[in-house]
């Protein structure tokens, strides 16, 4: 056994273990795990740092489940999230239901305290990672390979869950925090489904966790769930948790749903869903994309204006060098409103109350 097993099946602290080694790990390996509660067996596999599968080995799984945190390094809640429901499950501590993949996307950007090293990852995938953006930077960086890997990974993933031959369901939560505050403290992205219809009970989940307020998105994206939803056909979201801290700065009692309902997932216990009851949730849709086509690029509203903040028609929104970017109706809201991305990077959206399968 190499050092670096001894010290994860003895400690289960597999997050320091992959910021130790941002980039790459010097050995992979795979162990067996007891589930202390039910005596139960399962298998761990570190793929890669930052990258870690577990198999139930005496269950028959019927689901297959990716957990993504830390895409943007900076945002350190749902790392610390994952990194406790890795140690427990390494430890034996916590039954294992399904198989669950947990990444940890850019550990590097964790350690410098940053969205990113490089390049913002999560314009990454979908083959993002090998195209030219158009922002000077090239098309190969470390960034740009560990997205490749991670969707390499997700694809294997998923492919050997079929595999098994029974029927599967395949989820994938890529969990965030957002830069600013919201009004509506926390908020999932649902990826365009190319007219598939949104599944309520996939809301429910969300409302589970915490989240009751859904963005509909209704364009293809770079981003990693829009990936997994496109390419797997996987009920996948980008969770925002709540607003970016520093590593030890959360309120951990913000995410005792989140952290109780995920635990449930992976544990295969009831998940005690309300029923649906679309007056629980705020459903947005994106009314406009807004990308960053200059250098000088402003935005007209405060630093500090929340996500859901809204504006009324005809409101200069944002400069993008001579031209003004106005919301186009009443009530149009701002979601991710950032001046300083790259040239050719979306700079804020803007979403307008809807239902969730109001075009279908
Ligand atoms: O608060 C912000 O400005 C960004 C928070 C964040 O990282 N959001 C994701 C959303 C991805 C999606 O649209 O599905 C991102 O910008 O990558
Ligand atoms: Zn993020």
């Amino acid at each position: 056994m190499g050092n670096l097993q001894q010290q994860l099946q003895s400690t289960g602290d597999f997050l320091s273990i992959s910021r130790e080694h941002p980039w790459s790990l010097p050995e992979t390996f795979q162990f067996e795990i007891t589930h202390s509660a039910s005596g139960n067996k399962s298998i761990a596999k570190v793929l890669e740092t930052g990258i870690i599968v577990f198999e139930p080995l005496t269950q028959t799984s019927t689901q297959d489940i990716v957990l993504s945190c830390g895409v943007h390094g900076n945002e350190t809640a749902p790392i610390e999230i994952c990194a406790e429901l890795v140690q427990k499950l390494i430890l034996g501590e916590l039954p294992l239901a399904q198989r669950v993949l947990f990444i940890f996307g850019n550990p590097a950007s964790m350690n410098v305290a940053q969205r990113f090293v490089e390049e913002n990852m999560n314009r990454l995938f979908s083959g993002g990672h090998s195209i030219d953006q158009g922002q000077g930077v090239g098309l190969i960086n470390k960034e740009r390979e560990r997205a490749l890997l991670l969707e390499n990974t997700v694809r294997a993933f998923f492919q050997q869950g079929t595999e098994l031959g029974n029927s599967r369901e395949r989820m994938h939560y890529d969990l965030h925090t957002a830069i600013r505050g919201a009004k509506y403290d926390k908020f999932a992205v649902y990826p365009f489904l190319h007219g598939k219809p949104r599944k309520p009970e996939q809301l429910q989940f969300l409302l589970a966790c915490g989240v009751n307020t859904i963005l509909l998105s209704n364009s293809p994206t770079t981003t990693f769930s829009y990936f997994s939803s496109n390419e797997f056909a996987a009920d996948a979201f980008t969770v925002e948790l709540g607003k970016v801290r520093p590593f030890g700065e959360n309120d951990m009692s913000q995410f005792e749903q989140v952290k109780t309902t995920l635990t449930r997932l992976v544990s295969g216990e009831d998940l005690q869903l309300k029923a649906f009851d679309e007056a629980d949730f705020h459903i947005f849709t994106v009314a406009q994309v807004i990308n960053r086509h200059h250098e000088n690029f402003t935005l007209n509203f405060a630093d500090d204006a929340p996500n859901f903040t809204d504006f009324t028609k005809g409101y200069v929104l944002a400069i993008d060098g001579e031209n003004e970017i106005k919301a186009q109706q009443d009530g149009e809201a701002i979601i991710f409103p950032n001046a300083k991305v790259a040239i050719g990077q979306r700079a804020l959206l803007t979403v307008v109350p809807s239902a969730l399968n109001s075009e279908i």
